[in-house]
């Protein structure tokens, strides 16, 4: 299976082509101004671009009003909104509907009753994204380069699928690949030798980190993904010739 690759808070066009290079999906751009990614709705569109439709664009929100929803869906189209803050079942409804936008909503992760939550989602989106909660102090929703325990995930099925963020790294994403069923795989503080500074090197090592564990097989992620493509047995199944199966 190919694990699906968001690297996410881009701001540079080299950034970009490391990306689509190393063979990741999607790119994320954060307008959010507390970020140190942040980017202008007008920059990420020059950078979405710059992908020439080979990379998944990803444009990220933390609530965010109906206004910059309908500008981000008149300047950039984007391939998917990611929503990573408290917005509601409703909320998430309505900006899938009303403005015809592919979602992925972002939730915070420290224990079994947040993937319940996740659940209450899944119904309405493309995408769920499983990110670590902020720490306390924390000045943004995501981007901390915190990760939570994976064990958490064991048996989670929402039945749409769901990327695994949060802290992860080229060093550590081998082991969660192997212990989870994500579908998808993001990254942020994890590929930067600063907050907001992107190192080339780090994403190419990540991007070929996941791909490796590709060649190698998911057998968790392959499992699930099986059950999710899985046919509905016919209630009386027949043999093939046509006549009752014993
Ligand atoms: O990246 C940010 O600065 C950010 C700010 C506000 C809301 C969300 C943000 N990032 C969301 C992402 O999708 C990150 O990739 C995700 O939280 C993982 O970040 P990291 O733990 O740094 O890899």
């Amino acid at each position: 299976m190919r694990t699906e690759i968001k690297i996410c808070g881009l701001s540079k066009r080299e950034e970009i082509d490391a990306v689509m290079e190393a063979g990741g999906d999607l790119v994320g751009f954060v307008l959010f101004e507390k970020s140190p990614r942040n980017v202008s709705l007008g920059h990420a569109a020059a950078l979405a671009g710059r992908t020439c439709g080979k990379l998944g664009v990803v444009p990220l929100t933390v609530n965010a009003s109906d206004e910059l929803v309908a500008r981000i869906a008149e300047d950039l189209r984007p391939d998917l909104i990611q929503l990573h803050g408290s917005e509601s079942v409703e909320r998430v409804r309505e900006i899938r509907s009303r403005w015809n936008l592919r979602v992925m909503k972002a939730i915070g992760v420290a224990g079994p009753k947040d993937l319940e939550a996740a659940r209450a989602y899944a119904p309405f989106v493309e995408r769920l994204l499983l990110d670590a909660k902020p720490p306390k102090d924390a000045t943004r929703p995501g981007g901390n380069g915190a990760p939570f325990d994976w064990s958490l995930l064991d048996g989670f099925d929402p039945g749409v699928p769901w990327m695994l963020s949060g802290g992860l790294t080229p060093e550590t994403v081998t082991e969660a690949l192997s212990r989870t069923a994500a579908s998808g795989i993001d990254v942020s503080s994890g590929v930067e030798s600063a907050p907001g500074v992107k190192d080339l090197g780090r994403i190419r090592s990540f991007i070929g980190a996941v791909r490796d564990a590709d060649r190698h097989g998911r057998p968790l992620a392959a499992a699930a993904l099986a059950r999710s493509l899985r046919v509905r047995e016919p209630a009386n199944p027949t043999t093939a010739s046509g006549s009752r199966a014993a």
